[in-house]
């Protein structure tokens, strides 16, 4: 039998809240100990619509929630910025932090793996936690040695409060870990019209749509001489995430450094 762990859960009523809310419940050994919410402050969970009949204090403040409850993790899926200071007071009470929450630059991961090494407890961070999200970035990373010129197109629905996502600046990141830099296109090429060209990361370009109806999509689009290759993923419903939201917190247990994106702990 696996050891108990004891998690905290913050933004339970969000899209991504309510299935690891979900997931918590129905793991034998994972136990809802507390949730942080941006309101409901005293109240119980099974109180607030839609959840399940669990009895776990619902707080709506993270320090007075570390400082009244013990756990081991707290899974935060909430907005940029709070996901990062929730990350920051977790590191300070001794509770793991796992993190969806996306937002996140590459000084912010830098910054927060120096604090969870100096206190000596594992973090993770991770812009995606679909596994053929997954697979999409590392294909990627792999296709980018023979495929010097890439495109960037993510979809995602229009609740999203960030652009471009997470998993794109982690794709490109990753591409850029093996494409010397490039400057695409047409070198005396000019934007019309303002953000036709997308977002820049390091050369790649980075397209964002919104729309209602949309969960969770990218194409990552290579261009060589007279051919394309396209790798997409799409994510159909939240649930996709909830296999690497389990992996996550049962990996952050054995860590003793804040590790940035799925890939690094996928076997
Ligand atoms: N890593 C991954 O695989 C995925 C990450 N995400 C990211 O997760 C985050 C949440 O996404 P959704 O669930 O779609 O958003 P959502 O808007 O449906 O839910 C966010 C929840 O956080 C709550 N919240 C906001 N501020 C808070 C605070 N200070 N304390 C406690 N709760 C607070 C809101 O009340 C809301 O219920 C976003 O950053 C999104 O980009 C989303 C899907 C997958
Ligand atoms: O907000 C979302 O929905 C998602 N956010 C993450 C991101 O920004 O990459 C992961 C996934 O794409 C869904």
């Amino acid at each position: 039998m696996k050891e108990e762990v004891r998690l905290i859960i913050a933004g339970p009523r969000g899209n991504m809240g309510k299935e690891a809310v979900k997931l918590v419940d129905e793991t034998e050994h994972f136990v809802l100990v507390a949730a942080v919410d941006s309101k409901n402050n005293g109240k119980q969970l099974r109180e607030l619509p839609g959840m399940p009949n669990i009895d776990a204090p619902v707080y709506d403040d993270m320090k007075t929630c570390l400082e009244e409850v013990e756990a081991d993790v707290l899974i935060d899926l909430t907005t940029p910025e709070a996901g990062k200071r929730h990350l920051e007071l977790a590191l300070d009470h001794h509770v793991r932090p796992v993190v969806g929450t996306t937002g996140f630059t590459d000084s912010d991961v830098k910054r927060l793996r120096e604090k969870a090494e100096e206190k000596e407890i594992g973090a993770i961070v991770a812009p995606n936690f679909a596994v053929g999200a997954i697979l999409m970035m590392k294909f990627s990373q792999m296709a980018a040695k023979y495929f010097q010129d890439v495109e960037i197109l993510e979809m995602h629905h229009d609740r999203k409060l960030d652009a471009p996502s997470g998993t794109a600046q982690k794709t490109a990141s990753l591409i850029n870990e093996v494409r010397p830099f490039k400057k695409q296109g047409h070198p005396e090429e000019k934007e019309e019209l303002i953000g036709a060209r997308g977002g820049e990361v390091e050369g790649i370009h980075i397209h964002s749509v919104r729309l209602p109806g949309l969960v969770a999509h990218q194409e990552v689009i290579f261009g060589g001489t007279g051919q394309t290759l396209t790798i997409r993923h799409d994510s159909m419903n939240r649930q996709s995430f909830m296999p690497g939201v389990k992996l996550a917190v049962e990996s952050v247990l054995q860590l003793k450094t804040l590790v940035y994106g799925l890939e690094n702990i996928m076997e």
